[in-house]
């Protein structure tokens, strides 16, 4: 047993944010690789004593995110219930014994990397372990602490498990994969097979072993068009820490909790662990938010970085390092900003095709569309003496919102939009004087194959009518207006020829 026997003894019992950080540590420094599976046992127990409901020494604060709260420090490095060693030992020693007792490996004895039938059968384990039915959605069943003191693991928790367990049964192949919304395994020689390990959603059946080529061919947001984060040891204990939910209730969350995770994430972020990792930069961005630490970047900083990860390592196929963004500039009345966070998140989604298996981003596009884009213009027409409905950028970057869920729409088994989706956003199109949309000049697609529609001039756009598709040079024609704010014909098109059912 790698892990347990190459802690430190004199650490324990942990009762502060210091103890656990020198466990994490010295972990992290090896000689050997972190071990999952204790490092999920000991952050899991302080998650699950410290969120069970019983008072702790520290005031919840409220997780309302907005810029006035009140956020309540009680003290720097609040006291934890102590973690014993004992206990963190015998639950490590559990774990090894389940997995180690239930797998047989004579059959791969000559084999060093894992196979398919293998996988299957670790997921299995896991699997058949877990409690018969219990509320899938709750929180605190992401750790090794839930799984072994209470059978119960959430989607990620299941994948999770299953790489600690080949950890344990001493393979070095076996790494967690993760989308936006789901995880996966990766194994073999070169770390190019793929394994479902876990369930997805509600009431979908699970593909546990078959390997992920199908969700990723149906270009459905859920594989991130075969761009994951592929995790190695270090970047899986990135992901226990970013998955450690602070929550007391659906409002308030442990001090000690989020100030564990967020000094965690500052140990990841500092030796290169989450540079890969947007979602990670975007946990530590929020709570940064919160609960700025003196001397570090700011958030606004982080949620740029994130987007930065996603464009260099990921193509830029992934939606959320634009919603942590366009929900800090929200929350910070910046809504011009906001407003072309979401354009670039629409940007994204355009790529995909939508399947039932994105209800996650398409909850999240719609609350963006149909409550926050509308509260902000209502809030903006009240404010600056309206400017904003005058600025023919704010126009085009909502234009370009959403066109990006038109284009996601586009060719999909499934519609995006609906009447629902129409009134809010003609109400917050025609919010926008005439003259300011008519500065809005769509052009030809540099990547457009077929020539653009022939299109009025925009002088003549009338009046409530959102401008015809202008074309104004760019395709070879003369070059715009300056205070042009150019979009793609292709755009105009979907937008104008939406037909709401
Ligand atoms: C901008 C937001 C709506 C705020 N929180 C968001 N998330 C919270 C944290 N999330 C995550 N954070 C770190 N790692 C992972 S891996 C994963 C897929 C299931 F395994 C999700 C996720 C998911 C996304 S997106």
């Amino acid at each position: 047993m790698a892990g347990i026997h190459s802690l430190d003894k004199r650490l324990f019992p942990l009762k502060d944010i210091p103890s656990i950080i020198a466990v994490f540590k010295s972990q992290m420094e090896g000689p050997k690789e972190p071990d999952l599976a204790l490092l999920s046992i000991v952050v899991g127990g302080i998650e699950n004593t410290m969120t069970s409901g019983r008072p702790s020494l520290s005031t919840a604060i409220s997780t309302q995110k907005t810029a006035e709260t009140e956020i309540v420090i009680t003290e720097q490095n609040p006291s934890f219930f102590p973690i014993e060693f004992d206990i963190v030992e015998a639950l490590y020693e559990r774990f090894v014994a389940i997995v180690k007792g239930s797998v047989d490996l004579t059959p791969y004895v000559n084999q060093k990397y894992a196979v398919r039938e293998l996988v299957k059968k670790v997921s299995d384990v896991i699997w058949n372990s877990l409690t018969r039915s219990y509320y899938k959605d709750r929180a605190h069943l992401q750790s090794l602490y839930s799984y072994l003191t209470g059978n119960k693991l959430d989607c990620f928790g299941v994948a999770f498990a299953v790489v600690a367990a080949f950890q344990v049964l001493g393979y070095s192949d076996v790494h967690l994969a993760l989308s936006e919304d789901h995880a996966w395994v990766v194994f073999g020689e070169h770390g190019s097979e793929t394994a479902e390990v876990t369930w997805h959603g509600k009431g979908n059946e699970d593909k546990r072993g078959q390997p992920i080529g199908a969700g990723v061919a149906s270009k459905s947001w859920l594989y991130v068009n075969g761009c994951p984060v592929i995790c190695n040891r270090f970047t899986e204990v990135a992901a226990l820490v970013s998955s450690i939910n602070p929550s007391l209730s659906a409002t308030s969350e442990s001090v000690e909790v989020s100030l564990l995770q967020q000094q965690l994430l500052w140990l990841m972020y500092d030796n290169g662990y989450i540079l890969r990792y947007p979602m990670a930069i975007g946990n530590l961005g929020d709570l940064e938010e919160i609960n700025p630490t003196p001397g570090r970047s700011p958030c606004s900083i982080l949620f740029q970085e994130g987007i930065i990860s996603s464009r260099k390592y990921y193509h830029n196929m992934h939606v959320y390092p634009y919603t942590y963004q366009g929900g800090y500039f929200y929350r910070h009345y910046m809504y011009k900003e906001a407003f072309e966070s979401w354009a670039n998140a629409s940007d994204v989604i355009r790529q995909y095709n939508y399947s039932r298996d994105d209800e996650e981003i398409y909850k999240e596009l719609m609350e963006i569309a149909n409550e926050l884009i509308p509260h902000a213009m209502k809030v903006a027409s009240s404010s600056n003496n309206g400017s904003l409905l005058r600025d023919p950028e704010c126009f085009a970057h909502l234009l370009r919102f959403y066109d990006g869920l038109c284009g996601w729409e586009e060719g999909s088994q499934t519609p995006v939009l609906h009447i629902g989706w129409a009134k809010p956003l003609v109400n917050t199109i025609s919010k926008f004087d005439a003259e300011v949309r008519s500065q809005v000049a769509i052009l030809p697609d540099v990547s457009e194959k077929v020539s653009p529609p022939p299109v009025t001039p925009p002088s003549e756009a009338n009046n409530n009518e959102i401008p015809p598709p202008v074309k104004t040079g760019g395709g070879g024609g003369e070059a715009p207006h300056p205070g042009i704010v150019a979009l793609t014909a292709a755009c105009g098109e979907r937008i104008l020829n939406r037909e709401f059912l």
